[in-house]
This record gives C-alpha cells, structure tokens and sequence, in this order.
C-alpha cells in the first residue's frame, strides 16, 4: 500500500512553518558493515503548520534522528530542500544560519549528558544569550529566572548545579534553555524516554502547556506510541528512510492504513496499545491531564503571545 502522502500537504490560512521537499540523506560510510551505502532519509516531503506538534514515529534506526537534524541543517541533507518560515535552510551562508538557529532550537533525549556539570543552572539556562545577543548579566539572570518558573522549577534553583537534580527537573532545565531565545520552532529527539514513566506525564504536559502559552511549534521524534497519540497533532510513521504514512494522530494510530503502522501497533502490549488507540497517558491510569497543574501560573507576560 502506498502512503497516502497529500496528507503530508495541508491547506493552511498561513504559510507553513516549515516545508521539507524531497529531502534525501545517503551515509557513505561507517553506516554498515558491508559498505554499502544508508539512505537514512529517503525523499521525505512534508510540511509543519505553525503551532502544530509533528511527531515523527518509526522503530529504531528508521531515520527518525536523522531527518530531525537534517531539518536544522546539523546534518547537511545530500539532496532536497528544507524551507523555514520561507527562507531555505539548506543554500543558507554559515553566518544567516547562526543567527536563524535562535528561532530553532533542538532538546535531546538525555537530560544527564545534556547539562554541563560544571555550570550553575542559571548559566546553562542563560548561556545561549551570550552567544546570540547583547544582554548584560543582571538580564541574562533574570530571564533565566523567568525561564526556570515557566518550566514549573523555582528560580532558586538556578544557583544550584545540575547534578541536584533529577531526570525529569533535568529536562525542564534543558527545556527552559531551549526556550530562552524565545525560539518558534524546537526539535526534541526522544524528550522523555530516558525519564521513569510517572515523570514523562509531567514533561509531556509541560510540552503541550509550552506549546500552548508560546505559540511554539514542536517537531518530536517518539517510538513510543501511546505518547504520540497524546501529544502530537499529526505523525508521520517512518521506515528505511521512507514516510509510509502521514496523518492526524489520531487517525493514522485509530485507524491506521499502513501495514508497517499496523504491525507497530499490534507490537504494543495491550495496555499501551489502548492508550495509543484512545489517547490515554503513558504509565498512568486517566489523562494527564491532573499533573497539568504543575505548570505554575506565573509565567511573565512576555512569555505569553495569545
Ligand atoms: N553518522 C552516521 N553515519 C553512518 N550511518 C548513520 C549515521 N547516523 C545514522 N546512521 C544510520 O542511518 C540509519 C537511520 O538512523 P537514525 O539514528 O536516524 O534512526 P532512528 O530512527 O532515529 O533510530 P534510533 O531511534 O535508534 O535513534 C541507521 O541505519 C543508522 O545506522
């Protein structure tokens, strides 16, 4: 069966976020034992809509990583196009570049390889202001403050160090840095897989409420099922490199078209394959909805575009 890939296309009132054209990466080298060549990503179109959360689905090695690096050109694509609010990111001067990766930042899986040891909280939360514009150190603190509150930790623990804290408050941390620079699109590559599972409630929640309050738009890379059927708006299920389907969450893992999606599905044990198919959290009994509260309701006004 062919993916139905016009769901890859949205009518939109506004122009996409982002517009990714045939977008192919091939390894050379030190892919396989073989030699041979990898197509890691193999002629993947799609669009994201602003404010949208896109997830990108598919069990390990499918190209899921790839294709969210290639995406901020952290990895250069060997062919296609990867527009970003217009501008194309690929045939973009290495200074444009710099300056455009403000707006999109990227969060990875690991919240306790992620963090600088040696750094205070605040600095970590702070530091991508001093390489991308001029603030003084009183504003740089004070931002990060702002920052910690809004991903629900107490700005006192910005004197503390990283090893303070536990995996999921680590994830908040690096959430906050990669929203200091008041980004529009964050990339997050497996953002809670490392985290027990009472803990991934708490973040995703965290996702959906920042997603929410900031306008943001997400680009997730999960293999967890039942998260993307909470979290995301629309998925695209990637195997070798391909997208063999593309759709609303809620269709694509209720109903899905594709065998590939149906043989990941069936995979799942019954209790996640429920959640999957009826948008239940993950590891809990109900919604997440109830560790919603744990985003504090003091979040400065500037943080807030609605
Ligand atoms: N730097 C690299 N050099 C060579 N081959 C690579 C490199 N990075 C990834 N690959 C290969 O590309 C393919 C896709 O890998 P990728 O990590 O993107 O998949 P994934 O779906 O994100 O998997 P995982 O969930 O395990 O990270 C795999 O065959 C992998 O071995």
């Amino acid at each position: 069966m062919t993916a139905p890939l016009t769901a890859g296309r949205r009518p939109a009132l506004t122009a996409p976020l982002l517009e990714v054209d045939r977008l192919t990466k091939v390894f050379t080298t030190g892919s396989r034992r073989s030699g041979e060549p990898v197509r890691a990503v193999d002629d993947v179109s799609f669009d994201v809509a602003r404010g949208e959360i896109f997830g990108l689905l598919g069990e390990s090695g499918s190209g899921k990583s790839t294709l969210a690096r290639c995406l901020l050109r952290l990895i250069a694509p060997t062919s296609g196009s990867v527009r970003f609010d217009g501008v194309d990111v690929l045939d973009l001067p290495e200074a444009a570049m710099r300056k455009l990766r403000a707006r999109m930042q990227i969060l990875f899986q690991d919240p306790y390889s992620s963090l600088d040891p040696r750094m205070t909280v605040r600095e970590i939360v702070g530091e991508p202001l001093t390489a991308h514009t001029a603030t003084s150190r009183r504003d740089r603190e004070q931002r990060a403050d702002d920052l910690l509150t809004l991903v629900g930790l107490d700005p006192t623990a910005g004197r503390r160090r990283p090893h303070a804290f536990s995996g999921g408050q680590r994830q908040r941390i690096a959430l906050a840095r990669a929203l200091i620079l008041d980004p529009d699109l964050v990339v997050l590559d497996e953002p809670v897989s490392a985290l027990d599972v009472s803990v991934q409630a708490q973040i995703i929640n965290l996702l959906r409420e920042t997603r929410r309050r900031l306008s943001l738009t997400y680009v997730v890379v999960l293999h967890d099922l039942a998260i993307a059927r909470y979290l995301c708006d629309r998925v695209a299920v990637m195997q070798r490199g391909r997208f063999v389907e593309i759709g609303a969450a809620a269709d694509v893992l209720e109903s899905p078209r594709h065998p590939y999606t149906r043989q990941l599905l069936d995979a799942l044990p019954g209790r996640g394959r429920r959640e999957a198919l009826h948008g239940r959290a993950p590891g809990v009994a109900g919604p997440i909805a109830d560790a919603r509260g744990e985003l504090r309701e003091v979040v400065p006004d500037r943080w807030v575009r609605e």
